[in-house]
């Protein structure tokens, strides 16, 4: 079990600050949901903390252990992602782009074992690809492509999963696929999202990003109320109970909207 801290993290790109001082934990198994604005720093946050962009301050530990201190192996072995863009133009089959999750666990150039195709195989089962084991990458849907990546990440077998907008390009059902599986794994879970009913339903606690700073963090319940949506997305909202599950869910309208649908709603 593993959990992530991030403490007083900032990170530049090309010079700017683009995420100021953000303080976030995520205690092992939970799933914490980082929500807020275009240009609010969530990818350039979740970039760190799979160390694809350097802290210019701060720390990052994964069960104790200071992220940015390990070697590039050992770092990949605790956090895995599921990146908001992959370039696609190698010319891999699906199946071997998911086997790329099993670098950190092999030596370099070593052939791979019986364990590490049972790994993949599993792992395209469960994201529901392995029919397109064959396929080029670059010839699957956006959709197909974000399940194969899900693969990869869940082939590494790390106990951080890095999610970057992770439901981009699925269809509903497979939206909730997605979610239910990564749930499903018991792994530390961080997660951008821009459906704030998703985030709701899946995640354990939300930190609400504006500006590269924490504005807000808590339970869903607590953080979603119509003053915050209002304040950080600048829309109105109207918060009811999710039958069954009782989770927040949001009714959302465009402010100064009076002809809006969901108008009376918030009345
Ligand atoms: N390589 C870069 N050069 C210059 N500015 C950058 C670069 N990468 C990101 N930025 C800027 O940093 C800010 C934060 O970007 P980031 O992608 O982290 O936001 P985000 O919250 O994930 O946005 P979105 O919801 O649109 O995906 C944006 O204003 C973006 O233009």
């Amino acid at each position: 079990m593993t959990s992530l801290t991030l403490h007083d993290v900032h990170v530049a790109v090309a010079g700017t600050p683009i995420v100021n001082g953000v303080d976030l934990t995520a205690p092992s198994g939970t799933c914490v949901g980082v929500v807020g604005p275009n240009g609010s720093g969530k990818s350039t946050l979740l970039r760190a903390v799979y160390r694809h962009l350097p802290l210019s301050r701060g720390t990052i530990t994964v069960g104790g252990e200071d992220l940015w201190r390990l070697t590039p192996r050992r770092a990949a072995r605790l956090v895995a992602a599921l990146p908001q863009e992959t370039r696609s133009d190698f010319d891999v089959t699906a199946w071997e782009m998911a086997a790329m999750g099993r670098t950190p666990h092999k030596r370099p150039f070593a052939a791979d074992t019986a364990e590490d195709n049972a790994v993949v195989a599993g792992a395209l089962a469960h994201t529901g690809v392995a029919h397109l084991a064959d396929r080029r990458y670059g010839t699957l849907s956006g959709g197909e492509k974000q399940r194969v990546l899900l693969a990869r990440a869940l082939a590494q077998q790390a106990p951080v999963l890095v999610l970057d907008e992770p439901t981009n390009h699925l269809d509903v059902r497979h939206q909730f696929e997605l979610l239910d599986l990564v749930a499903s794994t018991g792994t530390t879970v961080v997660a951008a999202l821009h459906d704030l009913n998703l985030a709701a339903a899946y995640c354990d606690r939300l930190y609400v990003l504006a500006a590269g700073r924490v504005v807000a963090h808590g339970a869903p319940y607590d953080i979603l109320t119509p003053r915050l949506v209002g304040e950080v997305f600048g829309v109105d909202a109207h918060v009811i109970p999710t039958p069954v599950t009782g989770t927040p869910h949001l009714i959302l309208r465009a402010r100064d909207r009076a002809d809006s649908p969901t108008a009376r709603l918030s009345d």
